[in-house]
């Protein structure tokens, strides 16, 4: 397991010029890029400094890890989140791949970027310690895909891109906040070491890494 980045007392400006180096020189090498990003309420400001970054966004794809099963354009819908604050002004002309069954191949891709989340109980994505289901969706070896997971302790049915799928990426940002979530990563990172703890699902994702992860922590 390669030891993660830590990037203490991190900005959303910070973060954001990161990530869109990264893109660029993907745009670079292979003339596309994929951009896969968490949704919940902390990428909003990260949202709002990427979508003004001067990139070709017309050939930059962006997918979420994880959507909450509601009407289309329901405002605790993650694609919601996502058209507000992400593809507006130069980022509006990104193509916003759909999270669903009906496009199993869109969960097979390489990502150039995945930035993820993580909840107090250590899940990320939605992959939630408590679902029905998710040791399967945390098997490091399943074929990258979608899963259909319930979380108890958590409101909506989701789906979720898989630990395999998460993985299939160049490379993975871990952005948290605050003093809770701080100590969940701790944790989270002792677990990795030893890759015994399935009781934190971010644990696997730190473990499994073939790159650094890079943790962005704001205060
Ligand atoms: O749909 C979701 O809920 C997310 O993708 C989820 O994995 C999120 O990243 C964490 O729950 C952190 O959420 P907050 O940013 O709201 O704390």
């Amino acid at each position: 397991m390669p030891l993660p980045v830590e990037h203490p007392h991190a900005t959303a400006r910070a973060l954001a010029l990161d990530i869109a180096a990264r893109l660029q020189s993907a745009l670079a090498a292979r003339g596309e890029a994929l951009l896969r990003v968490s949704g919940g309420r902390s990428p909003v400001a990260l949202f709002e400094q990427l979508r003004a970054q001067p990139l070709d966004w017309v050939r930059v794809s962006v997918q979420l890890v994880d959507e909450r099963q509601l009407p289309d354009g329901h405002a605790e819908r993650n694609e919601t989140l996502l058209r507000a604050h992400l593809l507006q002004g130069p980022a509006a002309a990104a193509r916003l791949l759909p999270l669903d069954a009906a496009h199993p191949a869109h969960a097979a891709l390489t990502a150039d970027v995945t930035v993820l989340g993580m909840g107090e109980d250590g899940h990320t994505a939605s992959l939630f310690p408590d679902a029905p289901g998710v040791a399967e969706a945390l098997r490091p070896e399943a074929t990258p895909g979608l899963v259909a997971l319930t979380p108890t302790q958590a409101p909506h049915p989701r789906v979720s891109l898989n630990l395999a799928a998460l993985l299939n990426s160049r490379h993975t940002v871990l952005s948290i906040a605050g003093p809770a979530k701080w100590a969940v990563y701790q944790r989270a990172l002792q677990g990795a070491r030893t890759g015994s703890d399935t009781t934190l699902p971010i644990s696997l994702v730190l473990h499994h890494a073939t790159e650094p992860v890079a943790v962005w922590h704001a205060d």
